[in-house]
Order: structure tokens, then C-alpha cells, then sequence
């Protein structure tokens, strides 16, 4: 199989902190993969996660995403590809607390201009009723509870079918019946799309339930 993530960090160099992480670090990933990644804080997984989202591209290394050059893509491109490609599921105080959860999940629809697209409007209804979440819609952020505000982080990432879910500490903060949840929806999204799903995660019973575990070590 064509591997989508071919990533080679030579390192990641912080120039005010005078370190590195993430020395001679490689990956691979091929379509529809769930993998996790685990290490003690402050490692990288969160930098490393970043690099794959193309969210960071100042490292030493070379990284191919869908077979291209990632250091070829222009700024737009690479905005381009973070909204339509990309979903990330970043804990929940990554929603904006002055817009409705509807607006939230609709916000990459609008980047990229397709939120009047019918089969857009489809898919919002189908992933809406899908996490459960209809009852909360005109609601803000911090009228919801924490498990309904991590679905809602969910179905934004998801609302433009990613390829790849990009998952930091999703379930960090929430009670056992949430985080159950939330990890149904992940696999779900594996199983009906073949979505490529990366987890970074503390805890190890999550970690297990991918098929993968990178474990990232400390450079010395
Ligand atoms: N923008 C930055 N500037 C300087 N140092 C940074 C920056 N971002 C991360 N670091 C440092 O890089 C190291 C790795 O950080 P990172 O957040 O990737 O670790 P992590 O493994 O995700 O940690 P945790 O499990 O605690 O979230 C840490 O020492 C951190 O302080």
C-alpha cells in the first residue's frame, strides 16, 4: 500500500529554548491507519502532530503528504489542505465561545466557501444527528456541558471528510460515557471512509485500541 504520510524529521530546533526534539524521527502512514502516540510530557507529541497537520513546517527533514513535497505547497495551499484534508480534534476550548456550536461546526465549510452547496448541507444534517448533537446547535460553547462541546469539536473536524483526523488528548477531560463516545465516532469515521486516524494520547487504554503505537522517547 501507497504510504500518505511519509515524514523524516531530522530534528525540530526551539532557537530561544537552544534544544531539539523529534531528532531523527521518521513515519509512515498509510491510508486508513489508526495509530497512536504516546511519551512522557514534553516529548514532541503535540510539535510532532503539528508537523503532520501543517500547522509547523520549521523543521529539518523532509515530508511527503499525498505523495507531495510538502516544502513545495504554497501558504494558501497549505491553508488549503489544513481546512479540506486535515481534521483536528483539539480539545474543546478550541471552539470560539462568541459563535453558536451550528457556526463553529459550519466555520471550515465557510473557509472554503461551500457552506450553500446542498450535499454540504446534507452532510451537516447526517453528522449533526450523527454525534447527537441537534438539541445544542443554537447554543454558545459555554452554555454546553464538556462532553457536548468535545462532540462539537468532532464534527467540525469531520464536517469536510478529511483524510486524516489529526486527535490531540481527545479525551482528556471527559467522564468514561464521553469518552467512550468520542472514540466510537473516531473508529466510525475510520471504518465508513477509511480515514486515516492519529491519536495522541496520556492514556494508555486508549492508545491500545489502535492498531498502531508509536512510543516517542526523550532525545538524549
Ligand atoms: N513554540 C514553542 N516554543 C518553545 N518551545 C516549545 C514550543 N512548543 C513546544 N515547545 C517545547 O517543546 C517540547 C515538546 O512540546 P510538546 O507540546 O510537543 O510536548 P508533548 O509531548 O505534547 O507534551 P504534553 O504531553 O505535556 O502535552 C517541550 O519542551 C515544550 O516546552
Amino acid at each position: 500500500m501507497n504510504s500518505i504520510i511519509k515524514l523524516k524529521i531530522r530534528k525540530k530546533t526551539f532557537k530561544k529554548k537552544g534544544f531539539s526534539i523529534l531528532n531523527d524521527f521518521e513515519l509512515e502512514v498509510e491510508p486508513g491507519e489508526k495509530l497512536s502516540i504516546i511519551g512522557e510530557s514534553g516529548v514532541g507529541k503535540t510539535s510532532l502532530l503539528n508537523i503532520i497537520g501543517l500547522l509547523d513546517t520549521q523543521y529539518q527533514g523532509s515530508y511527503k503528504l499525498f505523495d507531495t513535497s510538502v516544502k513545495d505547497l504554497s501558504r494558501n495551499k497549505l491553508a488549503e489542505w489544513r481546512n479540506q484534508k486535515i481534521g483536528f480534534v483539539l480539545q474543546e476550548s478550541a471552539l470560539i465561545n462568541s459563535l453558536t456550536i451550528e457556526d463553529n461546526i459550519k466555520l471550515p465549510l465557510m473557509y472554503a466557501n461551500i457552506e450553500k452547496d446542498l450535499t454540504v448541507q446534507d452532510r451537516f444534517k447526517r453528522i449533526v444527528t450523527k454525534i447527537g448533537i441537534e438539541p445544542i446547535l443554537k447554543k454558545k460553547p459555554l452554555e454546553c456541558s464538556g462532553g457536548q462541546r468535545a462532540r462539537a469539536v468532532f464534527a467540525r473536524a469531520v464536517i469536510m471528510n478529511p483524510q486524516i483526523i489529526l486527535a490531540d488528548e481527545p479525551t482528556a477531560s471527559l467522564d468514561s460515557k464521553n469518552k467512550e463516545k468520542i472514540i466510537n465516532l473516531l473508529f466510525d469515521m475510520n471504518k465508513e471512509f477509511n480515514t486515516t486516524v492519529i491519536t495522541v494520547t496520556h492514556d494508555l487504554d486508549v492508545a491500545n485500541r489502535h492498531e498502531r503505537i508509536i512510543t516517542l522517547e526523550r532525545n538524549e
